[in-house]
């Protein structure tokens, strides 16, 4: 027997390789003889550039930038061998970095992110793979674009302060200062999610609510990126606002597409590429996929659906496990997933699923591999 195990990070709480490690050691408990191959994978967001480090080799390093709330952080990204910068922009603009009680969608920005750009550049990189996803932010890439040097400018003619609803006060950009050596680097986003940047599947709307914005505040944002893409449209002559991924990151992606002139693919297709995915998959009888929480959102480039469509490709059945599962997680079952669980055996606080997650997995994955062991038998 032939399982391939390929789960994305469960955020705030274990890391893909961890992820992965767990279930292997529930299923090993039935099948101890059976061949397991563990690739963690991500989809641009929290633990991207570990799995495209682990994939292809690089070396791992760490600077300092700013947070989303402006206070520094630790942040890593990759270098690989060609000159290859892999930056994650979670590392430096992630959920992670604001506790629960601090969160505000409203204020968080995304300097850190251009720092990180930066630092690559500084490095000499001549290819930058950016992943998109798992952030706090929601400034449409505002923060990155004043540490790339750009100047966004209220009517007094004063730099923004942090923060998606200041750019309801954008008045002028200033692009003259945007650092020239980004002209001779290819910029490569992978996104975990191709929504647009405004309107019901914009960035604000859809993703906003989990970084701490209420009904009224998401509104406020949502109108002030479409202020913002409008300014934006006015002195560059085309509107990005529509185009798919641009939304990812509280609207990052529309930064890097409208000024970085960034290439978008699914951060799920790359990761899956460069690890093998598709090769580990030749003559498998399951994959086993697991995400922090799966709904009907997850179809839109989020890992399980990202790795379940390569499966299918090669016929090899898919079953998910979540931390927890939300609205409409059904629709996965038409998108390649055969049956998804959750892990928790009963009520628990966020704190203590989070905290159990390794247990939780294990343990959920000893009763999936009784329950194939069951179909097997009956076949
Ligand atoms: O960071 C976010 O806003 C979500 O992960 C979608 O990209």
């Amino acid at each position: 027997m032939k399982i391939v195990i390929a789960p994305d990070s469960f955020k705030e709480s274990l890391g893909a390789a961890a992820v992965a490690e767990a279930i292997a050691r529930g299923w090993r408990q039935v099948f101890p003889q059976a061949e397991i191959i563990l690739l963690p994978m991500a989809d641009g967001g929290e633990g991207t550039v570990d799995a495209l480090l682990a994939a292809v080799g690089g070396e791992r390093r760490e600077c300092q930038v700013r947070g989303p709330l402006g206070t520094p952080v630790r942040a890593h990204w990759g270098w690989l061998d060609n000159a290859t910068a892999v930056l994650e922009m979670a590392a430096a603009s992630g959920l992670h970095w604001v506790a629960p009680a601090q969160r505000d969608a409203t204020r968080t920005g995304t300097y850190g992110t251009g720092e990180l750009i930066r630092q690559a550049l500084d490095a000499g990189a001549t290819r930058i793979i950016l992943g998109l996803g798992g952030s706090a932010t929601n400034d449409g890439g505002a923060g990155l674009l004043q540490a790339l040097g750009v100047r966004l400018l209220d009517r007094h003619g004063a730099e923004l302060a942090p923060g998606g609803v200041a750019l309801a006060g954008l008045v002028r950009l200033d692009i003259s200062g945007l650092d020239p050596r980004l002209q001779h680097v290819r910029v490569e986003v992978a996104a975990d999610v191709d929504n647009p940047l405004c309107g019901p599947r914009g960035a604000s709307r859809v993703f906003g609510p989990q970084k701490g914005a209420s009904p009224a505040q998401v509104e406020r944002l949502d109108a002030a990126l479409a202020h913002y893409a409008q300014c934006v449209a006015a002195i560059l002559g085309e509107d990005h606002r529509d185009s798919p991924g641009v939304g990812a990151a509280g609207g990052v992606g529309f930064a890097c597409k409208a000024f970085l002139h960034a290439s978008f693919r699914p951060g799920i297709e790359l990761v899956a590429e460069l690890s093998g995915l598709a090769q580990a998959l030749q003559g498998a009888d399951l994959l086993i996929t697991g995400e922090g929480r799966l709904d009907a959102q997850s179809l839109h480039g989020k890992t399980p659906v990202g790795v379940a469509r390569i499966a299918q490709a090669a016929g090899v059945p898919v079953i998910a496990l979540a931390g927890s599962l939300g609205e409409d997680y059904q629709a996965l079952y038409g998108a390649g997933i055969a049956a998804a669980f959750s892990l928790t055996p009963g009520p628990l606080s966020l704190e203590q699923a989070c905290s159990e997650a390794a247990e939780q997995l294990e343990a959920r994955s000893v009763d999936l591999a009784r329950l194939w062991r069951l179909a097997q038998a009956a076949r």
